[in-house]
């Protein structure tokens, strides 16, 4: 069974290696929306697989370092695409929760990526 959960944060970035003239190129700000995806058994005695209150207070310090910032200062996402947030994302959590399976990150209503490691 996979269980998720859904967090939003708002950011502002630059795409540095665009063509000249792209309009990414221009520093402008995403509320992203990032789904996370975890593996497992329900518990028998809790029923569940981990709460979500636990899987939201594990996350939460990273969207923290992420929510209302520059991307492109912060080590690691100098080239912030939504490719490379999703791996920093993933190199974030995962040690924190090593039955993440996948995570979905959406950069706009209609775009987005997913990824599993
Ligand atoms: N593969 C990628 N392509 C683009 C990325 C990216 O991270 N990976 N990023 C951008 C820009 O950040 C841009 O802000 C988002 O582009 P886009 O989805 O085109 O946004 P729109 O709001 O213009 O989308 P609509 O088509 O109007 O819904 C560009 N490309
Ligand atoms: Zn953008």
């Amino acid at each position: 069974m996979i269980i998720y959960k859904t967090f939003q944060f708002d950011s502002a970035h630059y795409l540095p290696n665009t063509p000249q003239g792209h309009k990414c190129g221009g520093m402008h700000g995403h509320t992203y929306t990032l789904t996370v995806y975890i593996s497992g058994k329900p518990e028998e005695h809790s029923g569940w697989i981990i709460d979500y209150t636990d899987l939201k207070n594990g996350i939460k310090p990273f969207l923290d370092i992420l929510d209302h910032k520059l991307l492109n200062e912060i080590s690691g996402l100098e080239n912030p695409t939504t490719e490379n947030l999703a791996v920093w994302l993933w190199q974030m959590i995962k040690p924190i929760f090593p039955d993440l399976v996948k995570i979905e990150l959406k950069e706009t209503p209609t775009s987005g990526v997913i990824y599993e490691g």
